[in-house]
């Protein structure tokens, strides 16, 4: 007998985060798949599971510590049967799922760049000497303060709106944001530019959602692979590949990003030492079927040229 697919009567159960931009991420999975099998809005249940990274907002992400701080309650819906798939930001998503996981569905990624936002500047460049920045990432505070020792580096989390009401009380001049987020609320307006990868290389996987499931579950695998887009898959495999490598998570100083080239994959990585008093860059060409390898390969190199400490995470 096979299974059928979701209905009114017994949908299936999409859980996710409650924050604006995960909602919106879990609306634009159902969307994908009511337009893939032709089923209406009802065929579909969107469950909000609130998640420690959620609850605690006055710190910085790195003092709360531990990997998942944001999809493990989440994991732990998917795996008793809560819900039936859960969809992420990749972004945030370890390089290792729980056992009995799998996350391999990816819809087509948006626009990769992080976003200057600033009420009075127009751009990184324009940032005056001395200027006060808020960021909470790691991989952010890090590559600013190597390019730009003399800015003043304050803590800021939150979502857009709690962002721009501290720039407007003058907490700092400017913040970053990546423009994926931006994009999807509606308000890339309150970027005064997209900084190019080449002043700011992304966090791996910035931009991209995923859609986690069962791995027994052969009638959500099924669904999720009419849904899945390939080059954002080959390019992930590769960024991610590079990560896992590094041991790292998304609360590492780490940077990395592929884009497909016709046939050929060119993947860009970075690490930093969290001070930004020192970064290790490398990129390579290869072929697309290699992107995971190329991924690991790419780690290699920059861990064989980090001199001995370089790693005060590992
Ligand atoms: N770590 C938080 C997070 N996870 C994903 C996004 C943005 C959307 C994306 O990159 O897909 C953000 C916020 C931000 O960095 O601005």
């Amino acid at each position: 007998m096979t299974n059928p697919l979701p209905s009114p009567a017994q949908p299936l159960k999409i859980g996710t985060r409650g924050s604006p931009l995960a909602l919106w991420q879990a609306h634009e999975v159902r969307r994908c798949l009511m337009g893939a099998f032709d089923l209406p809005e009802a065929a579909f249940e969107i469950v909000v599971i609130k998640v420690t990274g959620d609850q605690i907002l006055d710190k910085p992400l790195k003092e709360i510590g531990g990997k998942g701080l944001f999809t493990r309650e989440i994991e732990e819906a998917l795996i008793d049967g809560a819900i039936d798939i859960a969809v992420h930001s990749m972004k945030d998503m370890p390089t290792v799922q729980p056992e009995g996981l799998v996350l391999d569905c990816y819809l087509p990624r948006e626009d990769v760049r992080d976003g200057f936002v600033s009420p009075g500047v127009a751009s990184l460049a324009d940032l005056p000497q001395g200027a006060v920045v808020g960021s909470s990432s790691l991989r952010r505070r890090a590559q600013l303060a190597l390019r730009r020792p003399d800015l003043r580096l304050v803590e800021f989390r939150g979502n857009v709106q709690t962002r721009m009401r501290k720039l407007e009380e003058g907490v700092a001049v400017a913040t970053f944001l990546a423009m994926a987020g931006l994009n999807r609320l509606g308000m890339a307006h309150v970027a005064r530019s997209a900084i190019a990868p080449e002043e700011m290389l992304p966090a791996v996987a910035q931009g991209a959602i995923g859609v986690e499931r069962r791995i027994a579950d052969q009638r959500v695998a099924g669904m999720l692979a009419a849904i899945h887009d390939g080059p954002t898959g080959v390019r992930l495999a590769a960024e991610r590949g590079f990560l896992a490598r590094l041991d790292g998570s998304c609360e590492t100083p780490i940077a990395g990003l592929a884009v497909i080239e016709g046939e050929r994959l060119w993947l860009r990585g970075e690490i930093l030492r969290p001070d930004g008093s020192e970064s290790i860059t490398a990129e390579r060409r290869g072929a697309i079927s290699d992107a995971a390898a190329m991924g690991r390969d790419l780690a290699d190199e920059v861990l064989g040229r980090a001199p001995e400490g370089f790693f005060s995470w590992r």
